[in-house]
């Protein structure tokens, strides 16, 4: 494996769930397998559990991570092919792409969605530009239409907490927020609860429908009360429109779940990538409450991304 940027085959998330899992149990088992190598970790975006997470998870296997806020300490990179750079941008992103891809046996990248260009978007631009130009392994940090270190981290999750249902009912629903927000957990949560043949559900706003290539196979249901009904898990994110794209909808608060929407999903487990906007998506009931398995989603970041650092490795 070069690319850790999507689902790839049932197959593979078996064996990187597997390898998590025994991660978890023995952290250090590896702790040679990365000597001498360095992870470059580039974030064009804020982070505070990627960014952490694969760094230990790097660290566990002996690898020395080099984390590069481009966003903020970085020079201003241009994407654009034959771009006259006499603005505000400092460097090509062929050029800042090669000069990574020199230092680093594997590069990681978070490159967010503009949510304004659409076609740039949904072609992974700024990530690919990366992949193009650094001629190393690459790990997708969260890219603009996909979050696939979280997706692994997810499925661990629901692996650990499925030994007796033999195939889970799991609910996406939309949840409101202030601001747009990208569809890339959104997305990525889709394709691999299908891929790993996942009973699947989405519910959303009209209005909130997600891009066709990451749900098929879903059952949507647009009554949120309807698709909650005996769920076993429900994963909660806002996302913007996508039809209209980048656009804030509605903000209706009765999306945000609540003790009572669980009337009829008594066991529901309720799951969330976090950062997550307390009393707006979700209610301090939930997120403090037995139902909740944000923490452990959070925990198992790092052994989803030792697991697919440690795959790469070879
Ligand atoms: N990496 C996990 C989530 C990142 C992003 N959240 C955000 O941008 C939250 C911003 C805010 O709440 O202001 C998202 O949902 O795709
Ligand atoms: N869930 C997640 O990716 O968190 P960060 O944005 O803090 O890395």
């Amino acid at each position: 494996m070069k690319y850790f940027t999507q689902f790839e085959s049932k197959k593979l998330a078996d064996q990187l769930i597997e390898k998590a899992l025994s991660y978890k149990t023995n952290p250090l088992v590896d702790h040679k397998k990365g000597i001498g190598k360095r992870i470059g970790c580039i974030f064009l975006n804020p982070s505070l559990r990627t960014r952490a997470s694969t760094q230990i998870a790097a660290l566990n296997l002996g690898m020395e991570p080099i984390v590069m806020n481009m966003d903020k300490e970085g020079w201003a990179l241009e994407m654009k092919e034959g771009a006259v750079m006499n603005k505000g941008t400092v460097e090509h992103i062929k050029d800042a792409a090669a000069v990574l891809g020199s230092y680093f046996d594997i590069l990681a990248i978070r490159a967010f969605p503009s949510l304004t260009n659409k076609q740039e978007d949904i072609e992974d631009f700024t990530f690919n530009q990366f992949i193009k130009y650094s001629g190393v392994p690459v790990i997708s940090l969260e890219s603009a239409i996909r979050h696939p270190l979280q997706s692994l981290a997810d499925m661990v999750t629901i692996h650990e907490h499925t030994r007796e249902i033999k195939k889970p009912k799991v609910v996406l629903t939309w949840a409101p927020h202030i601001k747009a927000i990208p569809h890339a957990v959104a997305n990525s949560f889709a394709e691999w609860t299908l891929g790993c043949e996942h009973d699947l559900t989405i519910t959303h706003p009209v209005g909130y429908e997600l891009d066709p290539m990451f749900t098929k196979g879903a059952h949507i249901e647009l009554d949120q009360k309807k698709a909650l009904e005996d769920a076993d898990f429900v994963y909660v994110k806002n996302w913007s429109a996508f039809n209209d794209y980048g656009k804030i909808v509605t903000t209706d608060s009765s999306w945000m779940l609540t003790e009572k929407h669980f009337k009829h999903a008594k066991n529901a487990k309720v799951m969330h990538c976090l950062p997550v906007r307390r009393n707006v998506e979700l209610s301090d009931e939930i997120l403090d409450g037995k139902r909740s398995l944000v923490q452990e989603q959070a925990n198992n970041r790092i052994y989803a991304a030792q697991s697919v650092i440690s795959h790469i490795l070879g």
